[in-house]
């Protein structure tokens, strides 16, 4: 009977095939084991192979990865493409970032990066709108569009809620967010939040004349979070927002065929990404998760700020590029950046990641002195000022509300 060994799925001369899934991981081998071994042994696992030399009877189809190339502690892995089922990001992940994250062959393993075949990439979806949300669904081609999320996250009833939503939407915000944990709990259940915000909303499209919208959390089990889906497309809304990793992307991509049926847009926010990513040593990179939301048809995603908010952020300018690049015609997606943006950072986050983005601001809007409605106002003259090339404190001296929100926190990146 032949024999299988994890030796076979090391090839350093193997030129990967088009319709290959190239993975990059960084790799630190246990250590009693070369590099060598421990790549052989990332291939195996994640694809056909196991401890084991294995004896096999009859033929079956070969499915091995191969570990083709090693550059220090970075290697890369070719995953043919029989391997997958095509639009199962679940069964793509149970093979590239499965058992191997925990097996002692290696000491610590992270997925770096993909590059994504044709074949298995346009077996997903992609985004319904991605940036062309600023469009389709705002007026605001030329500046990046707005979100705030209430604070305190989670204990103002549905009435503070949407007073708060009203405030932010008539000082000049595009977006009400809810925030990652708020969801359908007593204090402010679901249906009420969102008739009575989205009541709120109208009331400010009318007063200001602008487009409003709402990213209300529809974060539950996947049967749920489609009946959610169904009643916002009722009562006239143009979004769901998704915890998209503590929902699972089984659940995302659930949603994601029910909301091309409803024509909404998916806003995906990334809570416990940093369970994956955080530890650059090991799990899997916010580059990848990235990726994976793109497929799965995120159409904003959170990815960081660029350095300059409250959370650690890996690279956010090239996960952004990567998010805008072309991926076999998928639709792209709007990066959004959020965690401590407050209007004195503007100027730097629109330097360092252009204008087509979503800049979210919570205690940046809500801790204004002079309340919301102020810090509305703020971080819509933060962006215009930004985009019409005018220093803010410039800019302050004819507008009072970002003189304020200056005033009390300058350019200071908040903990
Ligand atoms: O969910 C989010 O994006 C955060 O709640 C942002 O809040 P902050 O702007 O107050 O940091
Ligand atoms: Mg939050």
């Amino acid at each position: 009977m032949p024999g299988i060994t994890y030796e076979d799925f090391l090839d350093l001369e193997y030129d990967p095939a088009d319709s290959d899934l190239v993975c990059a991981f960084r790799v630190e081998p246990a250590a009693d084991m070369s590099m060598e071994a421990a790549a052989s042994r990332v291939a195996s696992e994640s694809s056909n192979g196991t401890w084991a030399e294995l004896q096999v009877e009859g033929s079956v189809t070969d499915l091995s990865a191969t570990a083709f190339a090693i550059d220090g502690d970075e290697i890369r892995v070719a995953y043919p493409e029989e391997l997958f089922e095509p639009g199962s990001m679940a069964q793509v992940l149970s093979c590239i970032a499965g058992n191997i994250m925990g097996m002692k062959a290696v000491e610590r393993i992270r997925l770096l990066d993909c590059e994504w075949p044709e074949p298995l990439a346009t077996s997903f979806p992609g985004p319904g709108f991605g940036t062309s949300v600023r469009t389709e669904i705002f007026d605001a081609p030329n500046r990046p569009i707005t979100a705030t999320v209430p604070k305190p996250k989670v204990g103002l009833s549905t009435e503070q809620h949407a007073g708060v939503g009203y405030d932010a939407w008539v000082g000049g915000i595009d977006l009400l967010k809810d925030d990652e944990n708020l969801t359908d709990q007593s204090f402010n259940p679901f249906h009420d939040r969102l008739t009575e915000s989205l009541d709120a909303r109208d009331r400010a499209e009318e007063e200001t004349g602008e487009r409003k919208s709402y990213l209300v959390n529809v974060t539950a089990d996947a049967n749920t979070m489609l009946e959610r889906a169904d009643a916002v497309a009722a009562a006239g809304g143009e979004y769901v927002m998704v915890d998209v990793i503590t929902t699972g992307w089984a659940a995302v991509q659930t949603v994601r065929e029910r909301c091309a049926e409803l024509g909404l847009a998916i806003h995906a926010h990334r809570a416990m990404h940093a369970a994956f990513d955080r530890v650059p040593s090991h799990g899997v990179s916010m580059r990848v998760l990235a990726q994976i939301a793109r497929l799965c048809g995120a159409d904003q995603l959170h990815t960081g700020t660029a350095d300059l908010g409250k959370l650690e952020n890996e690279d956010t300018v090239g996960i952004n590029e990567w998010l805008y690049a072309d991926l076999y015609g998928l639709n792209d997606v709007l990066p959004t950046a959020s965690g401590g943006l407050h209007p004195g950072l503007v100027p730097e986050l629109i330097e360092r990641c252009g204008t087509n983005i979503c800049v979210q601001a919570g205690g940046g809007v809500h801790g204004h002195p002079d309340g919301t409605a102020a810090g509305a106002k703020a971080l819509r003259q933060s962006i215009d000022a930004t985009v019409e090339g005018i220093p803010l404190e410039e800019y302050a001296e004819d507008y009072p509300e970002l003189a304020v929100a200056i005033e009390k926190w300058g350019t200071e990146t908040p903990r």
